[in-house]
């Protein structure tokens, strides 16, 4: 059957990456999207910034929304320590079947489990499903306009504590003004907006960090 992109990028990172080294993995994607074909990854210039908030964090749990292919679960995953755990949540079967491999390629397996779904029906789910107490971190990163609904769904499942992280990205472009005028205008949250550059463009666009503050 005809290739689509994802199916591209994973067969350059089956290529050029070190199986088990998921910095690798990392660097292939971000040749590959920056050389060959545009792709909707967070990038190395975000990807930096995604990197300070994880570690600046140090989570037990984290939930990532929209893995696509994987770039971000791998960015995220590679930092974390092996006892933590990262859920990825991913509406496109496709784009979940490639991802799993990306990961798995990675060498992330153990520490990243994957959802396939929409947001909306699993994060609701997410307390019995996976004994998830509470989450450390969120990467917001799907459909923009899920954002604010899902971020409300997050509050009322009582799946936030007090400094719980929440780092969405695209807020410039292609933008989530709804969430970002939320956001910014609750005492429930205290947040910062980090400039950069959209992924492999010399567009503006940056990450939004919201704490809760309970
Ligand atoms: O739509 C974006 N992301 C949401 C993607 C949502 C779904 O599309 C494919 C995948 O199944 C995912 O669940 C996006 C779009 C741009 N863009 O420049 O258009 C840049 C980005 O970083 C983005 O995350
Ligand atoms: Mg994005």
């Amino acid at each position: 059957t005809r290739t689509s992109k994802p199916k591209r990028i994973l067969a350059y990172v089956e290529k050029h990456a070190v199986p088990g080294d998921a910095e690798s993995v990392v660097n292939a994607i971000d040749a590959y999207c920056s050389r060959v074909e545009w792709a909707m990854n967070v990038g190395s210039d975000k990807g930096k910034i995604l990197d300070r908030v994880v570690s600046e964090t140090d989570p037990d749990t984290v939930l990532e929304l929209g893995t696509y292919c994987g770039y971000s679960t791998v960015r995220i995953g590679r930092l974390l320590r092996p006892e933590a755990r990262l859920v990825t949540i991913e509406m496109n079967p496709d784009n979940a079947k490639i991802a799993k491999q990306i990961i798995a390629l990675a060498g992330l397996n153990s520490k990243i489990e994957m959802l396939v779904g929409s947001s909306s029906d699993l994060i609701p789910q997410l307390k019995k499903k996976l004994d998830m107490k509470t989450l450390d971190l969120v990467f917001l990163d799907h459909w923009k306009i899920f954002y604010l609904p899902d971020t409300r769904c997050l509050e009322e499942t009582g799946l936030l504590h007090k400094g719980t992280v929440l780092l969405a990205d695209n807020v410039v472009c292609p933008g989530t003004p709804e969430y970002l005028k939320y956001i910014r205008n609750s005492s429930r949250y205290r947040s910062e907006y980090f400039p950069s550059r959209l992924e492999y463009l010399q567009v503006e666009d940056g990450l939004e960090k919201s704490v809760f503050l309970g």
